[in-house]
This record gives structure tokens, C-alpha cells and sequence, in this order.
């Protein structure tokens, strides 16, 4: 009792001789590290959605195919190399909620216009937010956004035409596949800015890699070309076409094969895999025997049964 009062007391005085902002507090933890966190308040996603609308550039545009079941997100914003302006953010967090009710889709592509996938943060917006309080609003908004893109029932696949740098390496981690044509990059460039990933890329790159690759990648900021994407594991594939259009096709006809099954079959799919990587092990085992039962003796299962199917 009496150690946690001293500690509390010497991390006040600390914060306040520092002159650390109140939403930013210094502790000693308990391997006497000191760390250094964010306690600020937690704001509802729809009141941070207001805030950076304001905070105009460029667009995101979904649009939706429903006899192919498959949708585009378009980054559009090449004069600023396809940054996310405050107000891309808010296009994104919409497209997201329209992706969730479409019971009829079954996939995603996620591309951008001109020679850059994304240059991360639009800095302009970057620069009206930059304080302790406001970034610990755009992650919330960005987590919110990103870690649903990541979990909706529909399968993701982003084309990596160009650089794909801080946030934009994140943005595309949020897929299920990423395919690159030869002059894909990506680079966790945040350290270089004097950041951290700040949109759930870490965590999501610890999933993918592992923690040695992805400390690697991190700690030095180097943009890995198509090549060492592929070997890393990073990239699904490299497309034979550069050209953007061309590419865009490639990309469909890719995602059509793996989206064969209905609509139902892929979505319980996608639901087994999203939430083992979210969950822990038993919690996903409980998930994968109730999606299970939902489709064992269905129609689809009669279907098949009564077809005698042999998989030669
Ligand atoms: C969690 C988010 C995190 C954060 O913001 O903290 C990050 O995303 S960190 C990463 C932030 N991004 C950058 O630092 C990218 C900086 N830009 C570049 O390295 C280059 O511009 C590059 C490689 C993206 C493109 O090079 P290129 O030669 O093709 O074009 P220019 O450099 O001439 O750029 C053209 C034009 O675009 C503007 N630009 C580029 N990136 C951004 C950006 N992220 N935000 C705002 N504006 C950007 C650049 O300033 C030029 O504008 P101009 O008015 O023509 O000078």
C-alpha cells in the first residue's frame, strides 16, 4: 500500500515537472520500466467521424457488383499520392458500415488511381491533428474502421501498384490477400516520422509475419520491393500486368476462383478464419462448431449430398 502511494506520488510529480499534457501519464510499471501511455478519454467513433470530415481531400469510392458479388474500394487521391485525408477516413468507416450489410457479396478489391497505392497519412491533415488527444482519435476511428474491413464475412484482396508507405502499409494489411504488381513497395515508414504504426498495421504484422519479420520491418523502414514480398509471405503474388486497368482485371479474375462457393459458404468460411486469428483457440473452436451446425443438413448440404459429388 505504501509503495503504490509513493509510486503514484513520484509519477505525478514526474508528469508535472516534465510538463507532460494531463491526457499523457508516466508511470513506473512493475518491471521498474518506465512507460510512458496514453490516459486520455475515449470518444464515440461517430463524434470523431464529424471532427475529421472537416478535414476535406480526395475520396474513397465503393461501388458494388452484385451479379459478380464483388465490390471495388477505390483510393482516390493521387495528387497528394494518395494520402487518407480526415475526410478519406470517414469515406472508408462509411464504405465499411455499406460492406456489412451486403448479404449478396462475396469479395473486395482495394485499389488506388494513378503510380502510389498510398502514402499513409495525408499530412496536411496530419498536421491540424497533431497532439496527443487527436491522434488517439484518428487510431480509434482507424482501428474501428480497419479491424471491421479486416473481419467482414466478404474475402479482401489489395493491389499494391506502387508505394505502399506508413499507413498505407497498414491500410493494405487489413486484407486477407495482397497481390503487387513489379512496382509494388511497401514500407513501415512510421519510426522515420517519429511514429509508431498507428492504425493496427503492428499488431496486424505480427499476425502475418511473426514477430522477428515484422520487427524487422518496422525497426528499419525499409520498403521491400514485389519480390521479398512474396518470399516474406507479405504478398499473395505479383501480377503479370503493370498497368493499372489491366492489373485491376487480373486482380478480379484472381479473387473469382477462390469465390466460387455461395455467398453463405464463403462468408461461414471467412467467419472460421477472421476469428481464429482474433480469438483465442478454444473461443475459435466454440465459433467453428456453431457456424457448423448452422450449415450441416441445410440445403446446400442436401444438395450436395444428393448428388453423390466425387472429388476426382
Ligand atoms: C499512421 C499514419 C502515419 C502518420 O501519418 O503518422 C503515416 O502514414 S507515416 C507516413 C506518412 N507519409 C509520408 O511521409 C509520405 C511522404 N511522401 C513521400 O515520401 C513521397 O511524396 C512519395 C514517395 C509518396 C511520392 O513521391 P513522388 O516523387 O511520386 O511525388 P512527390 O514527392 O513529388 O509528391 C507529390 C505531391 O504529393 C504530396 N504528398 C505525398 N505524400 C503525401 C502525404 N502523405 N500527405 C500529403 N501530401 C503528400 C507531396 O507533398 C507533393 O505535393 P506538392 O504540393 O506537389 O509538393
Amino acid at each position: 500500500m505504501l509503495i503504490h502511494r509513493t509510486r503514484v506520488i513520484q509519477n505525478l510529480l514526474i508528469t508535472k515537472l516534465l510538463k507532460i499534457p494531463h491526457s499523457v501519464t508516466m508511470s513506473f510499471n512493475d518491471n521498474r520500466r518506465w512507460v510512458n501511455h496514453y490516459a486520455g478519454p475515449e470518444t464515440p467513433v461517430s463524434t470523431i467521424c464529424e471532427q475529421f470530415s472537416k478535414f476535406e481531400g480526395g475520396k474513397i469510392e465503393l461501388s458494388k457488383d452484385d451479379e459478380s458479388g464483388v465490390a471495388i474500394l477505390k483510393i482516390n487521391h493521387p495528387e497528394r499520392r494518395n494520402a487518407l485525408s480526415g475526410s478519406m477516413m470517414v469515406d472508408l468507416w462509411n464504405a465499411v458500415n455499406t460492406l456489412e450489410d451486403w448479404k449478396t457479396g462475396k469479395g473486395i478489391i482495394l485499389h488506388s488511381v494513378g503510380e502510389t497505392f498510398c502514402s499513409g497519412g495525408d499530412l496536411n491533415t496530419v498536421r491540424q491533428i497533431s497532439n496527443p488527444d487527436d491522434g488517439y482519435k484518428m487510431a480509434t476511428l482507424m482501428h474501428d474502421t480497419l479491424t471491421r474491413l479486416h473481419q467482414l464475412p466478404l474475402i479482401s484482396v489489395a493491389l499494391i501498384q506502387g508505394k505502399a508507405l506508413g499507413g498505407g502499409a497498414e491500410l493494405a494489411t487489413s486484407c486477407d490477400f495482397r497481390l503487387f504488381t513489379e512496382k509494388g513497395e511497401m514500407g513501415f515508414v512510421q519510426g522515420r516520422m517519429g511514429v509508431v504504426t498507428g492504425w493496427g498495421g503492428g499488431t496486424r504484422l505480427v499476425q502475418l509475419l511473426g514477430q522477428h519479420q515484422a520487427l524487422e520491418l518496422l525497426l528499419t523502414s525499409r520498403q521491400i520491393p514485389a519480390s521479398e514480398a512474396v518470399t516474406l509471405g507479405l504478398a499473395n503474388g505479383i501480377t503479370k500486368s503493370v498497368e493499372l486497368s489491366e492489373a485491376v482485371e487480373e486482380t478480379k479474375q484472381w479473387l473469382q476462383l477462390k469465390l466460387n462457393h455461395a455467398p453463405q459458404i464463403v462468408h461461414a468460411l471467412k467467419q472460421i478464419v477472421a476469428t481464429a486469428r482474433a480469438v483465442p483457440y478454444e473461443e475459435s473452436l466454440r465459433n467453428e462448431r456453431q457456424v457448423f451446425a448452422m450449415l450441416w443438413g441445410g440445403d446446400a448440404n442436401k444438395k450436395a449430398l444428393e448428388q453423390n459429388i466425387k472429388h476426382k
